[in-house]
C-alpha cells in the first residue's frame, strides 16, 4: 500500500481509479480488485467517508439509547433506570467508539489487506482517464474513473448564516455537548432523526418546517406518527416556516432565527438539515466537459453517459439516484461488474431490467429505515410513486396496534402498515411500516418486492406467532377481503 509523499510528476497506471473512498468508493474498489483488476483509491479526508463518521454510524449509536429506552418504557417490570434520562456522557462515548474516534488507521488497514492501494490528498480530474492528486502521483486508469466522492449539507443562502455557526448533519452527529435549545430547520431524514436523538438527550427542540408535514417522500401516514410522537416528547413543530435571517450577535452566545412573519426564536444551536450537495465542484469536471458542482447522470451501470468513451462511472450519492449507503454500495457491487465485463471486452452487458450490470433496484425497491421513535420503514414505491409510474394500484392499510407480535413488544403499541399491489401483475410494489421496532421487518418487504413474488405465493409465506411480521397476513387478508 502507498500513502502520498511522492514526487507530483510521478504517474501511475491502473485499471481503475477511484476517487473517494466513502463506502461506496471502498466497494467499487473491492468489486475490480476481487474481479481481477487493480484498483486505486484517493480520499482527501478519512477512509470510510461521511457514512463511517458523520453519518449513518454516529447517527444510530445516539439513536439506539432512545429506542431501548422507549422499549424499556412500554413495558411493565422493567428497572426504574429505563425511565430516567439519557446519560449522554455514555452516550457520546459510544457513538466516538462506533466512530473511532474520527480515525480511520482501521479502514486504511483493511483497504491494504483488500489489495487496493490508496492515496492520501484531493484528486481531481484532468482529462479522460487522468487524476491528479494534491502533492501526489498522477493516476492514470487503464479502464475506468469511478468517481464516489458523495455529497455534503446543503445550507440556504441566508442572510448572518455563514457566521452565525449553524449545525449541519457533521456538527449534530460529533456533538459533545446537549444543547438546551435546539432548533432544526426541515423535515427530512437528517432534521427528524437528529431532533429524536437530542430531545432524548435532553435538549428542548423547536422544528422549523417548510412544508405541511415530515418526511414527505414516504407514506403521509409514517410523517404524521413521527410528528405526533415528537410533540409528544415536547418537541414545537412549526409548519409552513420558513427561516429568513439568521444571527448569533456574541460567538459564544445563543443565535436568533427570523421566521417568515417576522417572529424571532432564540436557540442554543441551530441544526440545518436542508438536503445534500454533490461534492463535484473542485473535482475537475470541466477537463471532461461536465458542469462542475452538478451531480452527475448516469445510466443504470452507473457510466457517466455524456462522457464518450465508456470510462467514467459516477456511483453513490454523487449520482443522486438513491441517497444512502446500502444503495450505493449494492450500484458499487453492479458498477464493478460492468467494469470488469467492459475491461474483458465484453460485446454485450447485462442491461436489461434486474440483469447483473443494471442497479434496477434503485428505481423499483430502495429500502429505508428512519430510525425515530416510532421507526419508519418503507421499501419500494408509495402509493403516489406507483400512480405517478402508470400502474394500476391499490394501497392497502392495517393498524399494526392489533397484530399480537406488535402488542406483546409494547404496551398500547401504536403503528401503521400499508401495502401497494401492482393491481395488473398481483405484486407488491411497495410497503411501508410505521411502529416501534419494525426496522427489522423491512428486509422481507424488500425481498417481495424486488423478487416480484406474486400475492397468491406469497399467501404460503407464513410469518411466525406471534412476531411483528405477522402484519403480512393482515395486509394479505385486507387485500383479499
Ligand atoms: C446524518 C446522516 C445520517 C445518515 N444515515 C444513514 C443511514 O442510517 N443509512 C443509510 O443508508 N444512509 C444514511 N445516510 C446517507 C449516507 O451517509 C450516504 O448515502 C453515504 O455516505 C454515501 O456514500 P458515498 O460513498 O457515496 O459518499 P460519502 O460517504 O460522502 O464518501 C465520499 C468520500 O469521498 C471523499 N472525497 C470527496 N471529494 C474528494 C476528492 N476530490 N478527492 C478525494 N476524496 C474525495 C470524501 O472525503 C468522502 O470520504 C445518512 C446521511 C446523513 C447526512
Ligand atoms: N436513516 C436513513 O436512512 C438516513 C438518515 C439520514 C439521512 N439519510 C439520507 O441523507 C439524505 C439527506 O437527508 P436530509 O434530511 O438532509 O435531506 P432530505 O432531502 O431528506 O430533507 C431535506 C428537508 O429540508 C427541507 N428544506 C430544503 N431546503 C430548505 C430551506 N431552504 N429551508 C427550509 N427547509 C428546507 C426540505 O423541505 C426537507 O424537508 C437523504 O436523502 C436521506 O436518504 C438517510
Amino acid at each position: 500500500m502507498a500513502q502520498t509523499a511522492e514526487p507530483a510528476a510521478q504517474s501511475r497506471e491502473y485499471d481503475v481509479v477511484v476517487l473517494g473512498a466513502g463506502p461506496v468508493g471502498e466497494n467499487v474498489a473491492d468489486r475490480a480488485n476481487a474481479l481481477g483488476l487493480s484498483a486505486v483509491i484517493v480520499e482527501s479526508e478519512l477512509v470510510g467517508g461521511e457514512c463511517s463518521y458523520w453519518a449513518c454510524m454516529p447517527s444510530k449509536a445516539l439513536l439506539r439509547p432512545v429506542a431501548a429506552r422507549a422499549d424499556a418504557r412500554r413495558v411493565p417490570g422493567l428497572p426504574e433506570a429505563a425511565g430516567g434520562p439519557l446519560d449522554a456522557r455514555a452516550v457520546f462515548a459510544r457513538r466516538d467508539a462506533f466512530t473511532s474516534h474520527w480515525k480511520d488507521d482501521g479502514q486504511v488497514d483493511w483497504l491494504d489487506s483488500a489489495g487496493i492501494d490508496f492515496v492520501r490528498g484531493k484528486g481531481r480530474l484532468a482529462g479522460p482517464k487522468r487524476v491528479t492528486v494534491d502533492g501526489g502521483p498522477e493516476l492514470i486508469a487503464r479502464h475506468a474513473v469511478a468517481v464516489c466522492t458523495g455529497s455534503s449539507a446543503a445550507l440556504p443562502d441566508l442572510p448572518g448564516l455563514a457566521t452565525a455557526r449553524p449545525w449541519t448533519s457533521r456538527e449534530a452527529t460529533s456533538a459533545q455537548a446537549v444543547p438546551g435549545r435546539l432548533a432544526v430547520v426541515g423535515g427530512g431524514v437528517v432534521a427528524v432523526e437528529m431532533a429524536t436523538a437530542f430531545q432524548a438527550l435532553g435538549s428542548r427542540v423547536t422544528m422549523l418546517v417548510r412544508g405541511s408535514s415530515l418526511l414527505a417522500r414516504m407514506e403521509p401516514f409514517a410523517g404524521e406518527l413521527v410528528a405526533e410522537s415528537l410533540a409528544e416528547g415536547g418537541a414545537d413543530l412549526r409548519w409552513n416556516t420558513s427561516v429568513e435571517e439568521v444571527r448569533r450577535a456574541d460567538p459564544d452566545g445563543p443565535v436568533t432565527l427570523t421566521l417568515g412573519g417576522g417572529e424571532r426564536i432564540e436557540a442554543d444551536e441551530v441544526l440545518f438539515a436542508t438536503g445534500r450537495a454533490p461534492r463535484t465542484d473542485d473535482l475537475g469536471l470541466e477537463t471532461v466537459g461536465l458542469e462542475p458542482g452538478s451531480w452527475l447522470e448516469v445510466d443504470d451501470s452507473c457510466l457517466v453517459t455524456a462522457v464518450e468513451g465508456g470510462w467514467l462511472y459516477a456511483v453513490g450519492d454523487v449520482n443522486h439516484r438513491a441517497l444512502l449507503t446500502h444503495q450505493g454500495k449494492y450500484q458499487a457491487r453492479i458498477a464493478g461488474a460492468a467494469i470488469a465485463a467492459r475491461a474483458r471486452g465484453t460485446s454485450k452487458l447485462d442491461t436489461g431490467r434486474w440483469g447483473a450490470h443494471a442497479a434496477t433496484a434503485d428505481t423499483a425497491a430502495v429500502p429505508q429505515v428512519v430510525f425515530t421513535d416510532p421507526e419508519a420503514a418503507s421499501a419500494g414505491l408509495t402509493t403516489e410513486e406507483a400512480e405517478r409510474a402508470g400502474y394500476r394500484v391499490r394501497s392497502v392499510d392495517v393498524d399494526l396496534g392489533g397484530v399480537a407480535g406488535a402488542s406483546l413488544y409494547a404496551d398500547g403499541y401504536r403503528g401503521r402498515a400499508r401495502m401497494v399491489v401492482d393491481l395488473d401483475r398481483e405484486v407488491v410494489l411497495g410497503a411501508t411500516f410505521v411502529g416501534p421496532g419494525i426496522g427489522e421487518l423491512l428486509h422481507s418487504a424488500t425481498v417481495a418486492v424486488a423478487a416480484e413474488v406474486p400475492l397468491s405465493r406469497l399467501w404460503h409465506a407464513v410469518p411466525a406467532y406471534p412476531t411483528i411480521s405477522e402484519v403480512w397476513l393482515r395486509l394479505l387478508e385486507a387485500y383479499r377481503g
